[in-house]
């Protein structure tokens, strides 16, 4: 899946310029204030009213776009209603309900409970249950595992990924985490005030990255890791 241009402008400048390919799956990897929710707004078609948006993509988008595109936000604490139970924040009826907390590794008592009740894992899990709802063909995730702590983060990964195998759906997963990034996804793209700086098969911009940014990327996030392989 292609997007061949991704242009935003705000206030007469270029707030970002990108292009990118998702084959499987893609993380966009940068520093606050690069880009990153901006660029899965625009693919969602959710810009402030006040930013221009140019946007070319191949047909592979252009049949998903708004109906089998999936977006799970960074914090689960605030992605539900909080006085609304379980059970009643899904759009679909009971079996299926049933069927995704199977596939995310939820017990159906959870379903009776209010979000308050639950922990952030079990949250994150609900809120990637309600993404599959639609059986969609792109998730966008907007740094899911930052409110997590590490342990809870390494099982939500996990999960994604086991789901990706089952599902088949394609990821754009943006983060500034590269641990994250490296363990869930295949491809790439290291992203600097707006503009891609370089890109490619992970394992080989782990471990030769070009740029020195890239390399500043990775050296903050392994610093406080026990494992680097
Ligand atoms: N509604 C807005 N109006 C004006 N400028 C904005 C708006 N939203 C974002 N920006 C600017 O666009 C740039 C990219 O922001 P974006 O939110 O995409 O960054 P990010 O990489 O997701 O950062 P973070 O990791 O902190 O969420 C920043 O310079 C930001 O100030």
């Amino acid at each position: 899946m292609n997007i061949n241009k991704l242009k935003i402008i705000y206030e007469n400048k270029a707030l970002l310029d990108v292009a990118f390919s998702i084959e499987s799956s893609l993380a966009l990897v940068g520093q606050s204030g690069s880009g990153k929710s901006l660029t899965l707004k625009a693919l969602l078609g959710m810009l402030p009213y006040n930013m221009s948006l140019e946007l070319k993509h191949d047909a592979e988008f252009e049949l998903i776009a708004g109906k089998n595109i999936s977006f799970i936000p960074q914090n689960p604490f605030t992605a539900l209603s909080p006085l609304t139970k379980i059970s009643k924040q899904f759009f679909v009826d009971e079996s299926r309900v049933k069927e995704l907390f199977d596939e995310v590794g939820l017990e159906y008592d959870l379903l009776d409970r209010f979000p308050p009740e639950l922990s952030g894992g079990q949250l994150q899990r609900v809120v990637i249950a309600i993404a599959l709802e639609s059986k969609p063909k792109l998730l966008l995730l907007d740094e899911p595992t930052t409110a997590l702590d590490p342990q809870t983060r390494v099982m939500i990964i996990d999960l994604l990924k086991n789901l990706q195998e089952k599902e088949n759906f394609k990821m754009l997963f943006v983060t500034h985490d590269i641990v994250s990034a490296k363990n869930l996804c295949q491809n790439i793209c290291v992203i600097k005030n707006g503009k891609i700086l370089e890109s490619g098969d992970m394992k080989s911009v782990m471990q030769s990255p070009k740029e020195e940014y890239t390399k500043t990327l990775i050296e903050a996030s392994f610093a406080n890791r026990e494992f680097r392989t």
